[in-house]
Parts: structure tokens; C-alpha cells; sequence
């Protein structure tokens, strides 16, 4: 397919000569992967020991699918109801139909027929209404996410009761939730809604709620049973996040208790009124050990994708994986037909560091050529932001998207033909024994080969597309298949808590992999300093308090604390500000002395903290008195993010919501004396504190570590006895970022206590 790849691009030529200009004029060799040889690796990960359900191997697929068409967007009740009657809010969900269809709602009808899986509509309903258990092996882009729940839906198998879809990150749940309404022909929110962590979109009507594992994880607080649920299809299971395989083990505990059966047959489903459905998803999942958990559940599999992706590997290696990003965007840009590009990067730096390379060299494109615009996407910039990648582009312009891999799974970013994968990711990594205390850092690693069949996958959602891998088939081929679990590498201290909540032991959990010793010593211990636990493990009334917060537990701890200490206003201000999804100060190194020049009427002798508070103050004063264009300004002027304040507002009403139920009075405030902020946020960080050396460093109070302070906060030039920290960032060095200094004296009680712990 493209053919002229390899011309060499003549803006490098032309460029300056910065030592690269030789190189990036050479274009990138690439090899193409056999078709066969493809074909034959398809069929290795989809080792099948099941049937096939839209494929001609199903011994009753023929026939299926001419009822399939019959039935479609005319459900009859064939299917049963496992979960009780209908109550005639079921005509209503009969299917799209059921309201009149204009043109657009109708070319999203005849888009779902054309999906793979539309041929095994009937012989999946039938599967998943025999069994409890089922899991669901396809291609990506064979429909698996957006319209299995769908089917559930329309055939009636989900009865009166919710189908919770559930994925591993914010903005796949609320992309795929607007997408599936739109094929509902409804509004987001009403038939089909999503929650994530600070954002719901649902309603009574609710029947299909897209959720991330973390939100259904937090719903069995409220509702042990997930009575709301007749159906919970746990998506990309192969990710196994942490929640992920907490919730597994907890859907098969409560599956056990409202089936009254104890293997995935569904056998005991006759004297159950409200039974739960179990479907598990993935394109690139290891189906037979989730299999094996749930008693040997039924493994389904879908055949085929409705796209081709071409596939090319470069000839050489490619260390320097940004520059080769950029030459391949460019060599696409200037030779290949339209069609968006998407790039996989490890990290928010490489994804700037590459925006501003295409932006410098689009510039000097030819006049005639087609434009550029880059978008930029990554968890931690504002969810605003991240939605503009799925708008189109102006007439005459390719858009190029820079992601992380959370554009890796699930999603479909409209016009996106082209894929550019570095082989590179960040990953979450619990350094347990090497910092002491223990704490999770990002490590940039290679991908999985799971992970590379993901990107390649999204080359293909709305058309043919072509993949650049820009490592070598060799390098791919002694990839790990897929990741380590993250029940084995991060913290549990979170998840100890919320099960503690639950009454469950994370210890005597039935867990798919146990986790290690160390990481759940460290947990214990911080959930006791923090006096969540007490001495013999339990959870202490001030813990049960935390788990209610949307938090980290020591963000929790600190709002808890803080009703002790009469500043709860002040301290919920600082937390809504951490907990937002992007960082409030924008660090522009170019720019670096403006920037603290314009910061410097913020700052607190005290550190971050505070420096946070006061950027607060100010910016509601600004908020109550003028327009929006010059909030802006005023933001812009500082190098402050307003999202990040924006959002910081949402989440403060959600945090006082919490304060309400568990008793904290948020509007008490401390006023001018602000020492309480500090001693509320060191009960919480009491865990992330370390003491001043001779030479300078800091020494964990609860590790062995030494650390350093940041360059980028307040306190960087400072020695001050003893500090406290929101987290530990690991370069050639371990720094310790978003610091305040706390007097000496407050950890006289803490330090026994962490030793004590130890
Ligand atoms: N937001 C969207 N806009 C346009 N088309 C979409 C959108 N979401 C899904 N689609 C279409 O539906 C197809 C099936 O998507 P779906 O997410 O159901 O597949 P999948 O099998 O779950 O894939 P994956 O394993 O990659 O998540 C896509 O290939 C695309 O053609």
C-alpha cells in the first residue's frame, strides 16, 4: 500500500543543519510483514478451544444469522430473562428503532450490521444466556465493546436490571458511552450513560452505564451485592489493573451468592430472582486462565476484523524514537493519501517535546501542502483537552494525534488511518525495597506484544490502515506477550483500605495472582500511621471516614483530620487542586525566570502547599469580579492552568457532598493562620516525609531513601529541617515533588508510631 514511503522528505534537507539534518533526510527502511505470516500469528493468539460465533466453524451459524437479521431491532423475549420479568420499560430498549431513525442514525445502523460480530448476534445472546460466565475473544474492531451490551439490551437478557460495562480509563467510558447513545439514537445520559471518578452522565433510565473499574469497585460500598447489575462485562481484562482483578474477584464472589451456584454454568440460576451475568473481553487476553478462575467458563471467540491493517516494521532499530516518530509523520504527511495519524509515546515530555518538533517543521511545508494540527493526549491533561481529538479537523488538514497508551485499548478516534508506534510505554512500578518505605513511580519500558497488536488496532476502526512499528521484527518478536499484573508492581493502599471497607482481606482474597509480601507490608503500615488501621489490622471509624472520599486515602486522611483542626475550607481547597487531572503551574523552561518572576506573589514561605491556597484565594477573587476572557488572562499571565481550577472547583463540590455524609463541617476555616493546613496535610503525608541531612538531602522518615526536593518547587533552594511530600519521582534520582516544610516537633508522636509500624 504505500508506496512512496521511503522518498526522503525535502523539509529536513532544507532544514538548518543541527547536526540531525543528514540523518532525518535519510528516510526510515521499513519491512513489510507477510500477509501469511500475519495470518498465522492472528490465528496463535486466538489458540481456540471454543466456538467461534460469527464464523462458518459454528455448527448452527447459518441458520443464526439469517435470525439474527429477523429479529434485529425487533426483539422478541426468545432469549429468556434471567433476571426477572420485564416491566415494560423493555419496549422502550427494544432497540434504536423504536424511534424514528433519520439519515445519520440510519448510516449508524447499517455501520453496526457491517461489524464482524453483527453474523453471531444470536449465537453470542444463546451463549451468554446458557452460561454465567462467559469469555469473549475478538479481533479489535470486531464490536466486542459497543455492541455486546447492546445485544444484552435488545435481546432482553438483561432483564429490568442495569449492564455495566466497565474499562480501565476515563476517556474510553465516556467515548464509547457517547458513541453507543448515538447508535441508541438517544441522548448521553438517559439509556446510555457513564460514570467515572468526579463525572456521571446517567439516569433512572440508565440501562447501559459505562464505567471504569474503579467506579464499580467503589459502588460495592453502597451496594455489596451490585443488585443494580444483571450484567457486568469486564473490558480489556487483559489490561489487569489493579481493579480490574479486584473486581474480578469480587464479581466472583457475589456472583456465588446471588446465582446460588458454584460453577460458570449457570445452573443455578432457578432459584435466583436476580442473577448476575458475568462477559469477559478482551482482543488479546490469556482466555484460558480468566477461564480457569471462573470454573472453566465458556471461551467464545469472534473471527475477523472488519479492517485490514498493514503492518511495517523499520529495518534497524530506532533508539532515538521521538526524531523517527517526526520523520515518519512527515514522510506519511508529504507522500501518503489523507487520513489522520495517531502516535504512541511513553510520556507527556516526549509527546511536548514532539509537538513542538511537527509544529516547527510544519512550518516549513510547501504553501500548497495539507496543514497540520497536533493533539496532544495524556491522562493528566484536562479531560476538555483530551475530548478534542475525536473532533475533525478543519477542511484541508491532517490531524495528528500524540498519545500515551491511553489511546491504546477500547477507543476509535475518528479519521485516524495511520498508526505510528514508538514500542515504548510508561509504567506504574512499586519500588517497594529500593525506596524503604515504598512508592510507585513511572518507568519508561518497552511494550507488550498485546499492547502492539492494540495500537496496530486502531488503524483500522473506519477503514483500511497501516501501522508503523518503529522497531524491528526481531524486537517485536521477543516481546513479553503481555504485561505483569498490577496487583504485582503497585500500591494496595488504597484498594486495602477500600476492602477493608467491604469487609474483605486483600490477603484472603481469591485472587488470579496474589500479591507480594513486601507491597502489602508497606500498605499496613501506612494505612496504620495514618491511623486508618489500628495495631491489629482493622479498620479504625476515622478509616471507615477516608474510604467515603473519591481519594487517596492520605488526601482523605488529611480532609478527615482537618475537622480536628477547624480549616477544613482550606484544606478541601488544596486537595481539589491535587486531585485535579492536570498540574496547576505550567513549567515552560524557556521561560523559566518569567515564570517564577509572575509566581512570586503566591509563594509561601511554607512551600507548595500553601502556594496552592493562595493561587486558589486569589483566583476566586478574580472569578467573582471579572469576565471570563479576563480570568483567562489573569491565568495565562501567571503560567497557570485555569482547567486545573476550573475542574478544582467541581471536585471541591463533590469533596463538601462527602464532608456532609461523614460529618466534616467544610466551610470551618483557619482564616490568616494557616499552620493547621500544614499538620492536616502532614497527618496524611506523614508516610511521605523525610528529614534534612548535612549533605543537604532528605532522608525518608519511613524508608531508607534520600531524596531531593524538585526543581520545580517553591522550596528547591531552601534547607528547611523537615518536609513532607505529595510524591517521589525517580530520574537519575529519586526527587521529591509538591513539598511543604513541617516543624520538627509534629513528628515527635508519628515517628514512634512509623517505628513502632516498622
Ligand atoms: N466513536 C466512534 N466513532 C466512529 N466509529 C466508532 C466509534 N466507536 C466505535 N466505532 C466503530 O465500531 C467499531 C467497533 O468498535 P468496538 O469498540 O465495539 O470494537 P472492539 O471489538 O471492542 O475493539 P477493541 O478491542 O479495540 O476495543 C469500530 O471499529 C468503529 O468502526
Amino acid at each position: 500500500m504505500p508506496t512512496a514511503i521511503n522518498k526522503p522528505v525535502r523539509i529536513f534537507q532544507d532544514a538548518r543543519n543541527d547536526g540531525r539534518a543528514e540523518k532525518r533526510s535519510k528516510p526510515i527502511p521499513w519491512v513489510e510483514v507477510d500477509d501469511d505470516e500475519r495470518e498465522k500469528r492472528r490465528k496463535n493468539s486466538l489458540k481456540r478451544n471454543g466456538p467461534m460465533v460469527n464464523g462458518n466453524d459454528h455448527s448452527q451459524n447459518g441458520r443464526q444469522h439469517k435470525k439474527a437479521r429477523l429479529s434485529y431491532g425487533n426483539p422478541s423475549n426468545d432469549h429468556g430473562n434471567p433476571f426477572g420479568h420485564t416491566n415494560g420499560r423493555e419496549a422502550n430498549h427494544a432497540g434504536p428503532s423504536s424511534v424514528p431513525l433519520n439519515p445519520a442514525a440510519q448510516a449508524i445502523q447499517e455501520q453496526r450490521k457491517q461489524l464482524p460480530i453483527y453474523l453471531g448476534r444470536d449465537a453470542l445472546i444463546e451463549e451468554i444466556k446458557r452460561n454465567d460466565v462467559t469469555v469473549l475473544l475478538g479481533e479489535t474492531g470486531s464490536g466486542k465493546t459497543t455492541q455486546v451490551p447492546q445485544y444484552l439490551l435488545e435481546s432482553g437478557l438483561a432483564g429490568n436490571g442495569m449492564i455495566a460495562v466497565t474499562q480501565p480509563r476515563k476517556v474510553a467510558a465516556t467515548s464509547l458511552a457517547q458513541r453507543v447513545a448515538a447508535e441508541q439514537n438517544g441522548p448521553l445520559g438517559k439509556v446510555v450513560g457513564y460514570a467515572v471518578r468526579f463525572d456521571e452522565k446517567s439516569s433512572p433510565q440508565t440501562r447501559i452505564k459505562y464505567m471504569t473499574d474503579g467506579m464499580i469497585m467503589r459502588e460495592l460500598m453502597s451496594d455489596p451485592l451490585l443488585s443494580r447489575y444483571s450484567v457486568v462485562i469486564v473490558d480489556e481484562a487483559h489490561e489487569r489493573t489493579l481493579r480490574t482483578d479486584l473486581l474480578i474477584a469480587n464479581l466472583k464472589r457475589l456472583q456465588k451468592h446471588r446465582n446460588g451456584s458454584s460453577d460458570a454454568k449457570g445452573k443455578g440460576n432457578s432459584n435466583s430472582s436476580k442473577p448476575l451475568k458475568i462477559v469477559i473481553m478482551s482482543a488479546t487476553l490469556d482466555a484460558e486462565k480468566f477461564s480457569k478462575f471462573f470454573y472453566n467458563a465458556k471461551i467464545l471467540y469472534i473471527k475477523g476484523r472488519q479492517h485490514p491493517v498493514k503492518i511495517y516494521h523499520s529495518a534497524e532499530s530506532q533508539p532515538d524514537y521521538v526524531d523517527s516518530a517526526m520523520r515518519t509523520f512527515f514522510q506519511i504527511h508529504t507522500d501518503q493519501p489523507p487520513g489522520d495519524v495517531l502516535i504512541f509515546l511513553p510520556g507527556q515530555e516526549d509527546i511536548e517535546s514532539l509537538e513542538k518538533s511537527i509544529d516547527m517543521f510544519a512550518k516549513r511545508l510547501p504553501q500548497d501542502s495539507p496543514e497540520v494540527l497536533v493533539c496532544p493526549m495524556f491522562a493528566a491533561q484536562a479531560p476538555g483537552k483530551n475530548a478534542k481529538v475525536f473532533m475533525s479537523p478543519p477542511p484541508n488538514t491532517r490531524k495528528c494525534v500524540l498519545a500515551t497508551n491511553i489511546a491504546e485499548t477500547s477507543i476509535t478516534i475518528p479519521g485516524v488511518k495511520y498508526v505510528i508506534d514508538t514500542g515504548k510505554c510508561k509504567e506504574k512500578q512499586y519500588l517497594a525495597r529500593m525506596a524503604g518505605g515504598g512508592f510507585d513511580t513511572l518507568l519508561t519500558r518497552d511494550i507488550t506484544k498485546s499492547s502492539a497488536m492494540q495500537r496496530a488496532g486502531r488503524a483500522g476502526r473506519e477503514g483500511s490502515g497501516v501501522c508503523f512499528r518503529l522497531y524491528t521484527e526481531d524486537a517485536f518478536n521477543s516481546m513479553a506477550p503481555s504485561g505483569e499484573p498490577e496487583i504485582l508492581r503497585c500500591s494496595l493502599t488504597s484498594s486495602m483500605l477500600q476492602l477493608r471497607c467491604l469487609g474483605q482481606d486483600l490477603m484472603e482474597l481469591d485472587l488470579m495472582d496474589a500479591p507480594d509480601t513486601d507491597a502489602i507490608c508497606s500498605a499496613l503500615k501506612t494505612l496504620f500511621i495514618i491511623g486508618a488501621f489500628n495495631k491489629q489490622s482493622q479498620l479504625t471509624p476515622a478509616g471507615r471516614h477516608m474510604a467515603s472520599f473519591p481519594l487517596e486515602p492520605q488526601h482523605a486522611c488529611a480532609i478527615v483530620a482537618s475537622k480536628e483542626h477547624g480549616c477544613s475550607s482550606e484544606v478541601i481547597d488544596v486537595i481539589s487542586v491535587l486531585s485535579a487531572s492536570s498540574k496547576l503551574f505550567l513549567d515552560i523552561t524557556e521561560q523559566r525566570d518569567a515564570v517564577s518572576e509572575a509566581r512570586l506573589k503566591f509563594r509561601h514561605p511554607s512551600g507548595d502547599h500553601l502556594t496552592i491556597l493562595n493561587v486558589v484565594h486569589a483566583y476566586q477573587e478574580i472569578a467573582s469580579s471579572e469576565k471570563k476572557k479576563s480570568r483567562k488572562e489573569w491565568c495565562r499571565k501567571h503560567f497557570l492552568n485555569e482547567r486545573t481550577l476550573v475542574e478544582a472547583r467541581e471536585i471541591r463540590e463533590q469533596l463538601r457532598q462527602t464532608c456532609t455524609r461523614v460529618g466534616v463541617d467544610y466551610t470551618t476555616s483557619c482564616g490568616e493562620n494557616e499552620g493547621p493546613v500544614i499538620t492536616c496535610l502532614g497527618h496524611g503525608l506523614v508516610a511521605n516525609s523525610a528529614f534534612l541531612q548535612p549533605d543537604g538531602s532528605y532522608k525518608q522518615t519511613m524508608g531508607s531513601s534520600f531524596v531531593k526536593i524538585h526543581p520545580g518547587s517553591t522550596l528547591s533552594d531552601k534547607k528547611v529541617p523537615a518536609i513532607i511530600y505529595d510524591e517521589l519521582v525517580y530520574t537519575n534520582q529519586i526527587y521529591a515533588r509538591g513539598v511543604s516544610s513541617i516543624p520538627k516537633s509534629f513528628f515527635a508522636k508519628h515517628h514512634a508510631l512509623s517505628q513502632r509500624a516498622a
